[in-house]
């Protein structure tokens, strides 16, 4: 099967800073994939630089075998999404759910609005209640429902998720990741998944790859992350420095 999402030495130069030193990763159809590393290890700048905001210096991506040339176009947002860690900031405040809703699907020319923007508020647990409020009057959670529902409208098949929940309270944040379990399981997604927390990568991804300073350290499975089955010192002293696991340990 062609793969969702394939990189190939994937460089990514910020002035004379290499933030993203040939990097190459291939994620499968529905597989959903993490990210972890230290703070500026270049986890968002990859995931960033597939959704066309960072400065490519040299490599490919492909999705769904399909060659990304310098600039997205229309079909790959409808194929592609990114949700980000800060809803506060990715919401417009002065719009409310049912605008930021409709506004990907008159970009893209769909008829059925109506339809879709009900659809996707019940898909996220939010319901028609809230079509009609603005973003300033939503929680973080509600708000952070708002973002995905507003990626998933197009019906994407990738979704790159950067930091989805960690500005959110930890019963919250444990809803969320259920919401885009559940959303993944029954779209059949793709996921690439950023966050600091090992414990919410363990739990979201089959498989994973360790970064730092812009380069892959190891690749793991989940699993290995689990039971601390790690080749690399960098990589168990990520572990250690996660709270979750020492106090599982
Ligand atoms: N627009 C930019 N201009 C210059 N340098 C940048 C820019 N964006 C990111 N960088 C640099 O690239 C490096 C990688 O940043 P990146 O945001 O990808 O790290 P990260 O692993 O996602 O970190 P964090 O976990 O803190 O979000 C960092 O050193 C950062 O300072």
């Amino acid at each position: 099967m062609t793969p969702a999402l394939s990189i190939d030495k994937l460089r990514v130069v910020y002035d004379d800073f290499i933030a993203l030193k040939d990097v190459s990763l291939t994620v499968s159809q529905g597989e959903s994939f993490g990210l972890v590393g230290e703070s500026g290890s270049g986890k968002s700048t990859l995931l960033r630089a597939v959704a066309g905001l960072a400065p490519v210096a040299s490599g490919t991506i492909d999705v769904a075998g399909k060659r990304l040339g310098k600039t997205r176009d229309k079909a790959f947002y409808r194929q592609v999404q990114m949700v980000f860690q800060d809803p506060y900031g990715s919401l417009h405040p002065r719009q409310t759910v049912d605008r930021l809703l409709l506004e990907p699907l008159d970009i893209h020319g769909f008829a059925d609005t109506e339809k879709r923007i009900q659809r996707a508020l019940d898909e996220v647990g939010l319901g028609s209640g809230f079509r009609f409020r603005y973003s300033h009057q939503l929680s973080g959670g509600q708000r952070q429902r708002v973002a995905i529902a507003r990626a998933l409208i197009l019906e994407p098949s990738v979704l790159l998720l950067d930091e989805p929940t960690s500005a959110l309270d930890a019963s919250v944040q444990a809803e969320v990741l259920n919401l885009l379990e559940q959303v993944r399981r029954d779209r059949k997604l793709t996921f690439v998944m950023v966050s600091h927390d090992l414990g919410v990568i363990t739990h979201m991804c089959e498989r994973l790859m360790v970064m730092q300073g812009g380069q892959e350290v190891e690749r793991l499975d989940a699993v290995d992350l689990a039971t601390r089955n790690v080749a690399q010192t960098y990589t168990r002293n990520l572990l250690v420095a996660s709270e979750g696991f020492v106090r599982d340990a």
